[in-house]
């Protein structure tokens, strides 16, 4: 039998003006007051738009393209999600204490909530971010997977609430220009999920370079093979299977779902298409950032 899901607000909090899931905010000081080291990496981005395609990429090329270190460890062992804090498998603050340089660092955190040492180290940050729309038609199917998380009600109801910012990690429009508006005084990379979809070899170059390394062909020719939709959704390390599913009930659907860009259009109808088209001018009219929801 499915457990029951828990009341919207019971769970999520307004906090510092984004709508967090209250057991991250806890022990928020640890997370706030956390050291970060000068080599350590931080992949930043709003939930669902391709963090862990993103991180497995990164590993490979921290891995030097050797695929069974990265078969080692599921990857939210290999770069712990900073903020996360459940049970004894997440605890993001432990995990990277106790881990050695270089580090990976894999947050949701808007940039104004990153915890300040990143900022003052000025260290490397890879911002992956992916189009509203899709966001939004992943992360209806994550609430519905998570079960900690309130049902989302029906998928209109939750484009609402992802409109008006009362999701997990907040406004994708907040998030995404926290970080675009860092991008001139820090070390940063913005990665479009749809970049990578429609030409991924192109987008690896540019990580590998970013992180001041050498592309050879057979470095990126490992990463593309093993960082493909399909090989990540049948490798237990990448998949999140290896989460118990009383906490993440992949039989509901897939972490992995579809991979694709545009799945949107399966999921909107006109009129709510043309409804968050004019909330999007709205909410972005001021932002220089540009994202598609096509390729
Ligand atoms: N190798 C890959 N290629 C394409 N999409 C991938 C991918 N690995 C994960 N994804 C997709 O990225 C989304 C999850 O993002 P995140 O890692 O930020 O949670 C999911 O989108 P869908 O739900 O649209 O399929 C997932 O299927
Ligand atoms: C801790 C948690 C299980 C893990 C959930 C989680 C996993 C991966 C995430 O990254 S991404 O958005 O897919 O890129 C984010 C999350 C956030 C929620 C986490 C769950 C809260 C309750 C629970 O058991």
């Amino acid at each position: 039998m499915q457990p029951s899901k828990p009341e919207y607000y019971d769970v999520f909090e307004d906090f510092h003006g984004v709508l967090m899931y209250k057991p991250f905010t806890k022990y928020w000081d640890e997370v706030e007051t956390f050291t970060a080291s000068l080599d350590d990496l931080v992949i930043a981005s709003y939930p669902k738009s391709g963090t862990t395609w993103a991180s497995e990429i990164v590993d490979m090329i921290y891995k030097e393209g050797d695929v069974e270190k990265c078969k080692q460890d599921a990857i939210y062992n290999r770069i712990p999600y900073l903020e996360c804090r459940e049970e004894n498998i997440f605890h993001g603050v432990k995990q990277l204490k106790e881990m050695k340089s270089p580090r990976i660092v894999k947050t949701h955190l808007p940039a104004q909530l990153l915890p300040e040492s990143f900022w003052e180290k000025n260290c490397k940050i890879i911002y992956v971010c992916r189009n509203a729309k899709d966001v939004a038609v992943s992360y209806y199917y994550f609430f519905l997977m998570i079960t900690a998380y309130p049902h989302p009600g029906s998928f209109p109801e939750f484009v609402e609430k992802f409109m008006q910012g009362q999701v997990p990690y907040g406004s994708w429009y907040d998030h995404v220009n926290s970080y675009w508006e860092k991008r001139k005084n820090s070390q940063m990379l913005f990665m479009f999920y749809e970049d990578m979809k429609e030409d991924i070899r192109k987008e690896v170059i540019k990580v590998i370079q970013f992180l001041g390394r050498k592309p050879s062909e057979e470095l990126i020719d490992k990463i593309i093979k093993h960082t493909s939709f399909k090989e990540m959704k049948n490798n237990p390390c990448t998949n999140y299977t290896t989460v118990p599913d009383e906490m993440m009930d992949q039989r509901v659907t897939p972490f992995m779902r579809k991979g694709i860009t545009g799945d949107w259009k399966n999921h909107f109808t006109v009129a709510m298409n043309e409804k968050f088209d004019m909330h999007y001018m709205q909410q972005m009219k001021t932002s220089t950032m540009k994202f598609r929801t096509e390729i």
